[in-house]
């Protein structure tokens, strides 16, 4: 078994390697020596090659190639790639196989902004390290403290959390501390180290040992140094796969939708038709929309199933849970679904409303066209936001083509989509009537914080 060794590195390193895609794992580019060809010659060791075989890996992808040796030579890194490029197993491999080669509880720790993405990460670190039986706990929000505090005293070796709940256990779970901690990820970073999770951020650092290694991984990572000043990095090696901040896969199709405000519904459902039985995520700005649009779907017989941060934790994971197994075929989400999940199954990205920001747009369609699979985007764009749209080309460097919606197919749903409107007004009445009751109305119109749903606990 290969020991871990520190190598001391005066300045950062860039690698920079030409844009890929799981998919294109072999591509050798000019400017950097040949790709290692196996898990095993980047210096993985065989039971963990074991795991990589037995998940269908069959060569690293090329964030993994470029992050794996240093990351085992113990430098911190920073690693921006492409959604779906294989990003959770580039950090989770050199932290097993350091765990393997010093065993120890509360070896790792790796923070997501979503509590979805900490389950999923967690399941990750489960099916790599299945030959070397690590210990696994989640640590989020919206589930109950006293389960997590029993969890965390059964020394897991590595916790995936969102920052509020690990927070509220380091100050009050008595007996629970990080000051041991070996190995530190954001994944996700560059929303973990923004201005909601910040604060929060700064007191768990506080907590944590200066000896670590630390890595940050992102699709959309900028170099702003402030806000990475803030991971208290060591020496960071920088590699990043792609030659533009904001690159999107080759294999994803992305479109645009111009239509008037008013008719975005019945084109919806015109797009939906059109994908009739594909697996389709369609993303809303508001909780108030997501829902609202869950209903109207269901007045027209399609099989959709709401996910936001206003749901109970329980209710939330058994949405993903549905959409995953495809029991349902629509997922209706706000931003809490944009970043990291990994439903290979995604074929269509909707976004009903654009996102105001261009990271954000990246995030939510590379929800699709993960691992070399192919899929679609399509953005509705209305009079009100296509500054909006020419924002989004601009972070891509691009232009999007128009999707070809013919108004006279669309139209003639107008009816039938108008009935559905209502009903789905009156089930928000109703929905919102017993929600009131506990305290948890919905509120419309204007888009604030806590109806953008962006927060985590
Ligand atoms: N070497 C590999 N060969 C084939 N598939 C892989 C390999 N590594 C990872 N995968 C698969 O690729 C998919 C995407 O990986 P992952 O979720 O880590 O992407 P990501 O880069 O973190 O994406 P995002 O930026 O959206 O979070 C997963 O289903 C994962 O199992």
């Amino acid at each position: 078994m290969p020991a871990i060794k520190k190598r001391k590195v005066e300045r950062e390193t860039h690698v920079d390697v030409g844009a890929s895609d799981a998919s294109s794992q072999n591509d050798e580019s000019s400017e950097t020596p040949a790709a290692p060809k196996s898990f095993r010659e980047l210096g993985i060791i065989d039971s963990l090659c074991e795991a990589c075989d037995t998940l269908g890996y069959k060569a690293p992808t090329p964030i993994q190639s470029e992050s794996i040796p240093p990351a085992l030579q113990g430098r911190d890194l920073i690693g921006l790639a492409e959604t779906g490029s294989g990003k959770t197993a580039a950090f989770a491999l050199p932290i097993l196989q350091a765990l393997m080669d010093k065993p120890q509880s509360l070896f790792g720790l790796v923070l997501a902004p979503t509590r979805e993405l900490a389950y999923q990460t967690s399941l990750a670190f489960e099916a790599l390290g299945s030959t070397i039986n690590v210990r696994t706990a989640v640590i989020v929000g919206g589930m109950d403290m006293v389960p997590q505090s029993i969890a965390l005293g059964k020394k897991p070796h590595i916790i995936v959390a969102t920052p509020g709940r690990l927070l509220d256990h380091l100050e009050n779970t008595k007996g629970f501390s990080l000051r041991n901690l070996k190995y530190l990820v954001m994944d996700e970073a560059d929303r973990l180290l923004d201005m909601d999770f910040g604060p929060i951020l700064d007191k768990i650092l506080k907590v944590l040992p200066r000896e670590r290694r630390t890595f940050l991984f992102s699709a959309t990572l900028s170099s702003k140094v402030e806000s990475l000043q803030r991971a208290s990095l060591s020496n960071p090696q920088r590699i990043s796969i792609s030659s533009n901040k904001y690159q999107t896969v080759s294999t994803l199709q992305q479109y645009f939708l111009l239509r008037p405000h008013k008719h975005k519904d019945i084109y919806l459902v015109y797009l939906l038709n059109e994908f009739a039985g594909q697996s389709v995520i369609i993303f809303t700005r508001t909780v108030h929309e997501t829902q609202r649009m869950a209903f109207l779907l269901r007045a027209l017989g399609f099989g959709a199933i709401p996910l936001h941060g206003q749901l109970s934790q329980s209710a939330r994971l058994g949405a993903l849970g549905k959409f995953r197994s495809r029991s349902r075929n629509i997922l209706v989400a706000t931003d809490v679904a944009a970043r990291g999940l990994d439903i290979p199954s995604v074929d269509l990205v909707l976004n009903y409303d654009l996102p105001t920001d261009s990271k954000t747009y990246i995030h939510r369609v590379g929800r699709t066209a993960r691992a070399g699979k192919s899929g679609v985007a399509i953005s509705f764009t209305s009079q009100y936001d296509f500054e909006i749209l020419k924002r989004v080309e601009g972070a891509l460097g691009k232009e999007l083509p128009e999707y070809d919606a013919p108004k006279d197919e669309a139209m003639v749903m107008a009816e039938r989509v108008g009935e559905a409107q209502r009903q789905a007004i009156m089930e928000m009445k109703n929905f919102d009537e017993k929600r009131g009751s506990r305290g948890k109305q919905f509120g419309r119109g204007k888009h604030s914080r806590e109806e953008m749903d962006r927060e985590e606990g």
